[in-house]
């Protein structure tokens, strides 16, 4: 389904109030988790095994600015949650439960609710965590979902953005503009028309683009060989040169080795998009991973264990160096812009 949640009134239209909302859509996302009260309390507690820390990341997604307001609900509930279990993975910290603040911009359809509670759901699923209480509003402005979310890590073990050392090694996982190229699918209907692989291709691009998916099966290996990581919202390269910074570090990445999917390298080839272009455009949310030289290869084993997929993309080198991408030949990527921000 691909409307808006705030429709002309119609049959299925929600008929009932605030508090039916709450009790018939949000709390059968909190079953299962005690601390939530079924949502019938002021507060939620959350309890954390002794010897581990709560680990707490926010992120929000508005219409107009992170999704199109015509998007499948289903996809706008599962990427809300998405989004903030990919900051809480690069901390090696496990799922546990979330807090949802929407406002919606009318009184929501009853259809649109069920499909984006299915998709929570369904995320919820998939990572491991419930739903543990927020707040519900109407707003002047487009709708908004603010998540907060919270995981739990060994105390003291959150992988700090600011652990890398000279000689490390750089790694993401899974692969790189996808995401991207499916929002320039979604704006630009003539570039698929220009393009002759099969529109099942087109899907793969924009499922990333809509559905995406933290690799939660890197957080064993991240806890136990990462000097430094972080997610990748904003674009490779600016994620890349925070980490750096934050580190006080300087780093190189070979650009060829960032590992692209074969569609991605179909529009490459076609000269769709570009080097820079892939590494600049944002929303992978995959992890940037530090590792030690020589800790590199059990690295790489215990994602190999866990059925996630690593590369080496570069390395860790002195300040001085400053922070670059550099093709095949060793010459330095020109970026027009380094990755996504809201103000520029
Ligand atoms: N409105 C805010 N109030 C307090 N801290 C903020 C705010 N916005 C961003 N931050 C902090 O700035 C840092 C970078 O945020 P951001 O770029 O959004 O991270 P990410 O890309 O991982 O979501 C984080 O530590 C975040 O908590
Ligand atoms: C309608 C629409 N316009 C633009 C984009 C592209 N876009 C929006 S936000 C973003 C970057 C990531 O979002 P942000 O809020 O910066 O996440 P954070 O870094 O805080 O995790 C990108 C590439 C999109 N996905 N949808
Ligand atoms: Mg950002």
């Amino acid at each position: 389904m691909t409307t808006d949640p705030s429709d002309d009134a119609g049959p299925e239209h929600l008929n009932s109030d605030e508090e039916t909302l709450i009790a018939e859509f949000w709390a059968p996302l909190a079953n299962g988790y005690a601390g939530a009260y079924d949502l019938k309390d002021d507060a939620a507690s959350i309890a954390v095994p002794p010897d581990e820390e709560l680990i707490v990341s926010t992120d929000a997604l508005i219409a107009g600015v992170h999704f199109f307001a015509d998007e499948d609900p289903g996809a706008i509930g599962w990427k809300a949650l998405a989004v903030n279990v990919s900051d809480l993975v690069a901390k090696g910290a496990t799922p546990l439960a979330y807090l949802m603040h929407i406002a919606f911009p009318e009184r929501p359809q009853s259809q649109w609710l069920q499909a984006f509670v299915d998709g929570l759901s369904a995320a919820q699923a998939a990572f491991g965590c419930h739903l543990a209480g927020g707040d519900t509003d109407r707003t002047p402005g487009p709708l908004s979902i603010s998540i907060t979310a919270f995981g739990t890590v060994p105390a003291g073990q959150m992988i700090r953005r600011s652990g890398a050392g000279v000689g490390d090694r750089v790694y993401v996982t899974g692969t790189i503009g996808d995401a991207h190229l499916g929002l320039a699918l979604k704006r630009d209907a003539a570039m698929l028309a220009r393009w002759d692989n099969p529109a099942a291709t087109a899907q793969h691009l924009i499922a990333r683009l809509v559905k995406p998916q933290p690799p939660l099966n890197v957080i064993p290996a991240l806890r136990e060989f990462a000097s430094a990581s972080m997610d990748i919202s904003d674009g490779l390269m600016k994620d890349f040169e925070r980490l750096c910074r934050t580190s006080g570090v300087g780093g190189r990445l070979q650009a060829e080795a960032v590992p692209l999917s074969p569609p991605a390298r179909a529009l490459l080839a076609a000269g769709e998009t570009t080097l820079p272009d892939l590494l600049s455009g944002g929303e992978d949310y995959e992890v940037l991973a530090c590792v030690p030289e020589a800790r590199a290869a059990e690295f790489e084993a215990a994602a190999n264990k866990h059925r996630v997929c690593v590369t080496h993309i570069g390395h860790i080198t002195p300040a001085d160096t400053g922070v670059s991408a550099v093709d095949a030949t060793n010459r330095p990527l020109r970026f027009l812009h380094k990755g996504w921000d809201h103000f520029a």
